[in-house]
């Protein structure tokens, strides 16, 4: 059997996305409650398979897309593998934002799988990364079990809390001077990059938007969910400050009837947060606010007159990151300290520029990060670092778990201090 992993060409793109089980319909999420999952209903949902007419629209957008990047597996001329990187930039401790290669849309056949394939498609769009000038990349992972040994680990996270209205008071504030406005789909289209653009550079681990981020919003019905609603905020001058999404959901049981699901809420200042939360956590006529995909350090919690009133529901991982060029990478980001170390990777069998001695040095905006013959102070694994990396682990938890082995005395507390982050990453959206 000859196969092939490649890029696909324009005429072979229908094959390509045909690998893939969300467009025949298959479920593409293991069957757990998702923490980005608002809607009471069972998770996930059927998906109706993709017509002759979307396949055509999707080849269309990604071949004009120089952000895609897709990559395929032929055996015998068949297409039976599919997956695909996009250029992003992803923010990292210390505000700069790095070349990340988002790996998405991943399938293999049912017939073709666990012979090696979704590894070779792997290593060849980790090769191309590093062409690309990428020294990460990120992925969301359908099942916990699968990316691990491809040098992945949880870099964000996100939850899902519930609130009962009637348990919601807010601690007082000083008045607000601004003002919230009800708008529609086309003025939110307008709103949304303006406060995302903000907000992403302050918050580790958000994106930049793929092109069309916001084209979806509309104000037509979702079937029973009922269609979006659009709250902004706007500053004493009269500038949007904040944005948020909401629905009230339609549902067959009293239990979950009175919900208002806030599907996303950005705010570039507490005060915007704020108000924008005010108005939704007191929703006449609502019985239970949803909140989910949100940050698990919610400031909301602590503006709440019972802080206990807010429970969370779920959470889980979201982004899982691979460093794929280590001292580029480390040399992007900031640390917390001031400090040295050397460090010992020999477990990266993908990237194996990587397997050497490093030696990190931070002091204020200058960082290098070069090979060394000193001896190491620690062993770390690529998972580990790749979480390290985006500052929402403990460097103490993975010593814990024997993915960081120290070779000397408090030097885990060293790395601990260096590479902390002040707020949680998070990303307020996938791909
Ligand atoms: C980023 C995203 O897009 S997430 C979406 C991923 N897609 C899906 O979950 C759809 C359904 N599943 C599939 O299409 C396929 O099973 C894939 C893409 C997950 C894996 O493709 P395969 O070609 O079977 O993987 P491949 O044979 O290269 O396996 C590589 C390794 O991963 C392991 N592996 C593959 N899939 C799984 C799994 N679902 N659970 C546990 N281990 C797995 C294999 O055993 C193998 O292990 P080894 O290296 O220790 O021998």
């Amino acid at each position: 059997m000859a196969t092939q992993v490649r890029p696909p060409r324009r005429d072979e793109m229908y094959a390509y996305y045909r690998a893939l089980p969300y467009t025949s319909g298959l479920p593409q999420w293991e069957p757990a409650d998702a923490a980005w999952h608002g809607g009471p209903e069972p998770w996930p949902p059927q998906r109706t398979p993709a017509t002759a007419e979307q396949l055509e629209e999707w080849a269309e957008a990604d071949a004009e897309d120089g952000s895609f990047h897709p990559i395929a597996t032929f055996t015998d001329g068949a297409c039976v593998g599919a997956s695909a990187t996009i250029s992003f930039d992803v923010t990292v401790p210390g505000g700069s934002t790095v070349k990340m290669a988002g790996v998405t849309a991943t399938g293999v056949i049912a017939t073709h799988r666990r012979r090696g394939y979704l590894r070779r498609m792997m290593q060849a769009m980790f090769d191309a990364a590093l062409d690309r000038g990428e020294p990460l990349a990120m992925l969301s992972a359908s099942e916990g079990s699968i990316y691990g040994r491809f040098g992945f680990s949880p870099a964000t996270y996100r939850a899902r809390w519930e609130l009962d209205r009637h348990e919601a008071a807010l601690l007082p504030a000083a008045p607000d001077p601004g003002s919230l406005e009800l708008v529609d789909a086309a003025q939110a289209k307008q709103f949304w990059p303006v406060v995302h653009a903000e907000v992403r550079v302050n918050r580790v681990g958000e994106l930049t938007p793929l092109p069309g981020r916001w084209d979806g919003l509309s104000d037509s019905a979702d079937g029973t969910n009922g269609p979006l609603r659009y709250l902004v905020h706007r500053d004493q001058h009269g500038d949007v400050d904040g944005v948020a999404n909401f629905r009230l959901p339609w549902s067959s049981t009293v239990a979950n009837a009175g919900t208002l699901v806030v599907e996303a809420l950005e705010a570039t200042n507490p005060v915007a947060y704020r108000a924008l939360w005010s108005l939704l956590v007191d929703f006449d006529l609502t019985r239970t606010i949803v909140a989910p995909g949100r940050p698990r350090d919610e400031p909301l919690r602590w503006m709440l007159a019972n802080p206990r009133a807010m429970r969370i529901t779920r959470q889980s991982d979201n982004l899982w990151a691979r460093l794929l060029n280590v001292p580029l990478a480390l040399t992007q980001r900031s640390y917390d300290t001031a400090g040295e170390l050397t460090f010992t990777i020999d477990d990266d069998r993908m990237c194996s520029a990587n397997n050497r001695t490093w030696l990190l040095r931070a002091c204020g905006a200058s960082v290098t990060c070069v090979a060394t013959d000193r001896e190491a102070d620690l062993t770390i694994t690529v998972p580990a670092l790749s979480s390290l990396y985006f500052g929402g682990r403990s460097a103490h938890d993975l010593a814990y778990a024997g993915h960081i082995t120290p070779h000397s005395d408090g030097v885990i507390g060293q790395l601990a201090r260096m590479f902390r982050i002040d707020t949680e990453p998070h990303n307020s959206f996938g791909f």
